[in-house]
């Protein structure tokens, strides 16, 4: 009976898989030829030429992205129907749907039906494939009035999911997804949604599942404002990376809070306590008041020479001028163009007295180019309201600290500002980013050059708008895209970039969903920034408050979001941990009671045979370091070890295992899960995981922040297989529970 259901599933999987074959042909063929179009020269046709290739190549990558897997269920109605569900909808030339897309409303009832609300499911199966090859069949029939039993059991598909070994690489969880997480894939897009959960309990691939979801569903809304997805450090975005595109999607930006700055790849480390000053809401109004004060009054009369003559800068104009300059509201660069403008009209009057000639509209620009000329108008004026950049401005304000008390002007005590003293050249860090996008808002473009940039830039686009209104109407095509849809799509100077690399350059881009990942770790200033690259607030917001291990973290959803939809918010939970093994989260629960930290336990659905393990060392025991780590990748059979320390001891693990292991084994950077071994900070494993943790040294960890507990909780909650704990100093508390080798 296996064998005959086998047989038959695998016909329709070849079938399946030959028309996935032929769809990919015909699009190479499109593509190919739309390559090699000729484009006559005229920008219409390079237009056109230019937004079919990308089409065609987007539709190419998505056809290559869900070879793996491409099938995994089948849904028997109880009216008689039957879908295929899988990664991507297909469908032969006379509409005889092949494979429903698991976002399809169809699909929905794969993951939701249960035998209490069957959903018109007869019987759901899963099926296992491997390299286009049928491998295991899962049935579960829902329908308990037909009164039959499964035709085949297989093994659990979730389980056999979560026992694999771990890559180093997050795989997505589209054949496995469970009722709690579908729910939150397709919940509606508008609003911010907060998906609450503990560890493991699938927050991130939620997130990700339901970007794939939205720009299925949502195409035409979002696709060409594109999808952030926001997650903590390069090193968890490349653990991601391959989600998406494997659910056929391309069209997301991935960031690191340090990346949101365009220009900027901010991953200088420094202390807790100075991140948490640059992450208070404070820090608005400082950069607003450093900006102010690089609007100067000279403290007295200044006497210029103009062409021979003399003028008298008095501090009076000056105020006049400012006045005039903030009163057009306007970002400081282009206020100090009317800035500019009151403070030689009023030097004119000076000028012109001085050479006895009346001001009136035929002297006028004579005298205002005479001034323009002068070196020393140019220089105060200058010294007055200075074009400036945010990287000056911050730079400035950072390494004086006359400055910085006058822009603080009360907020900021002492030892707070001490905190931000930094060189100038010193290399940026996560937390400067908000700061400088508060400073980009309130500069503006740096220099008249934008300007001037900036207008040409709008004339090309106009001429470009009517190039494609001519080619559409000559394709015919009008009427299913705009002329600024294919514009806005594909055109521009940047035809052939995607809409992920255009938004990613642009400060100003309103993306159409943004997806936070690890989002209690974000301050109040990063999320000032979020809120202003997402002005519909569609926003899926996905976090553990217990996790929160930045000083300017949040220690509510409310505090970190009703600044800005007060109310407006809504919450979901996740209540099952598919990572860590029970007994391994009993004592990471432990700590959290230990240190009064409330926290809803999440269910593990896993158990393991081995037990989380405590070991008595020297402090700083390379031997017993290198002891465990070697038992460790014994077990390991192609997966990932962890061993995560301290900040402080960090550079000793990987000294030790760097000498002794082979070559290659121990990672770091970026690329680091590449490797079988990584030494980690709790804050760089987070969102990770791995087969097996090696905890240095837990009371250190402790002692290294006011959040110490958090990260403890962290690290302890990586593991997949085994946690191994090594200690010189007593245990923490809570730690009790652990098995002593
Ligand atoms: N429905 C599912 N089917 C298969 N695997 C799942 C499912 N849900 C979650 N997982 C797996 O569980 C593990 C944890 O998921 P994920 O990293 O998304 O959790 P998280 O809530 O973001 O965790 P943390 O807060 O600890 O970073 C991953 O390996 C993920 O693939």
């Amino acid at each position: 009976m296996v064998a005959r259901e086998t047989a038959a599933e695998q016909a329709h999987l070849d079938e399946v898989y030959a028309h996935l074959d032929r769809r990919r042909a015909e699009v190479s063929a499109q593509l190919a030829k739309a390559e090699r179009a000729p484009t006559a020269g005229t920008p219409a046709a390079r237009v056109e030429r230019d937004a079919l290739v990308r089409m065609y190549s987007e539709r190419a990558a998505t056809l290559r992205g869900v070879e793996e897997r491409l099938l995994f269920g089948r849904l028997d109605m109880v009216d008689g129907a039957s879908h295929y569900v899988g990664r991507v909808g297909l469908s032969t030339d006379d509409r005889v749907q092949l494979l429903l897309d698991w976002r399809a409303p169809a699909a929905a009832a794969f993951y939701q039906a249960t035998a209490a609300t069957p959903l018109g499911v007869a019987r759901r199966r899963h099926l296992s494939t491997e390299q286009r090859r049928v491998t295991g069949i899962e049935d579960e029939l829902l329908d308990t009035s037909a009164g039959g039993h499964p035709a085949v059991a297989g093994q659990g598909a979730l389980l056999a999911a979560l026992n694999a070994r771990r890559s180093g690489r997050m795989r997505d969880i589209v054949t496995t997804i469970q009722a709690e997480q579908d729910r939150i894939i397709r919940a509606p897009l508008p609003g911010v949604l907060v998906v609450q959960g503990g560890p493991g309990t699938g927050k991130t691939a939620v997130a990700l599942h339901r970007a794939a979801y939205l720009l299925f569903t949502h195409r035409e809304r979002i696709a060409s404002s594109g999808v952030l997805v926001v997650g903590p450090n390069r090193a968890f975005l490349r653990y991601i990376e391959q989600v998406l595109p494997s659910l056929g999607e391309t069209g997301a930006v991935l960031s690191t809070p340090g990346q949101l700055f365009p220009g900027v790849d901010a991953t200088a480390l420094e202390s807790a306590d100075a991140a948490a000053v640059k992450g208070g809401l404070r820090m608005a109004d400082v950069v607003a008041q450093a900006v102010r004060n690089r609007q100067r009054v000279p403290g007295k009369p200044l006497r210029l020479s103009v062409d021979g003559a003399q003028v008298t800068l008095r501090p009076a104009d000056v105020v006049f001028a400012r006045d005039r300059a903030r009163a057009s509201r306007k970002p400081h660069n282009a206020a100090r163009v009317v800035f500019v403008k009151a403070v030689l009209e009023r030097l004119a009057r000076q000028l012109a007295a001085a050479q006895r000639v009346e001001l009136n509209e035929d002297t006028r620009p004579g005298l205002l180019a005479e001034l323009r000329e002068s070196r020393d108008v140019r220089r105060e004026v200058n010294l007055c309201w200075m074009p400036l950049t945010p990287q000056k401005l911050l730079t400035e304000l950072y390494a004086d600290p006359a400055k910085l008390a006058a822009a603080a002007d009360g907020r900021l005590s002492r030892a707070e500002r001490r905190l931000l003293r930094r060189d100038p050249g010193s290399a940026w860090t996560p937390a400067d980013v908000p700061l400088l996008d508060e400073a980009a808002e309130l500069l503006g473009s740096d220099d008249t050059a934008a300007q001037l940039d900036a207008a040409r830039a709008a004339a090309e686009r106009k001429a470009e708008r009517d190039y494609a209104q001519q080619a559409l109407a000559m394709s015919g095509a009008a009427g299913m895209l705009t002329a600024d849809d294919l514009l806005d799509r594909y055109a521009s100077d940047a035809a052939s970039l995607s809409v992920a690399e255009r938004a990613s350059e642009d400060r100003e881009w309103a993306f159409g969903h943004v997806i936070v990942d690890e989002a209690q770790e974000l301050s109040p200033m990063q999320w000032r920034l979020l809120m202003r690259r997402c002005p519909t607030r569609s926003m899926t917001v996905v976090g553990d408050i217990a996790q929160t291990g930045a000083l300017a973290g949040a220690s509510s959803w409310g505090e970190m979001l009703d600044p800005y939809v007060e109310g407006r918010w809504h919450q979901e939970q996740l209540t099952v941990n598919y990572r860590t093994p029970r007994r391994v989260m009993e004592v990471a629960n432990d700590v959290l009671e230990a240190a009064g930290i409330p926290a809803a336990a999440a269910k593990s659905v896993r158990d393991v045979h081995w037990d989380p393990t405590s070991h008595s060392v020297a402090p700083r025991d390379a031997a017993a370091l290198l002891d465990v780590v070697r038992d460790e990748l014994g077990h390991l059979d192609g997966g990932r070890l962890a061993v995560l320390t301290s900040r402080a001891d960090q550079e000793w693990a990987v000294g030790v295992l760097r000498d002794a292991l082979p070559a290659g084994s121990v990672g770091d950077g970026p690329t680091t899960l590449d490797s079988a071994v990584s030494v980690m900070t709790a804050t760089e494993a987070k969102g990770l995981e791995f087969d097996a943790v090696v905890l240095v040294e837990p009371a250190a960890l402790l002692a290294e922040s006011a959040r110490g507990v958090n990260d403890l909780f962290v690290a302890m909650t990586r593991p997949t297989q085994r946690l191994r704990v090594l200690h010189s100093s007593a245990l923490p508390a809570g730690l009790g529970g652990l098995r002593a080798a």
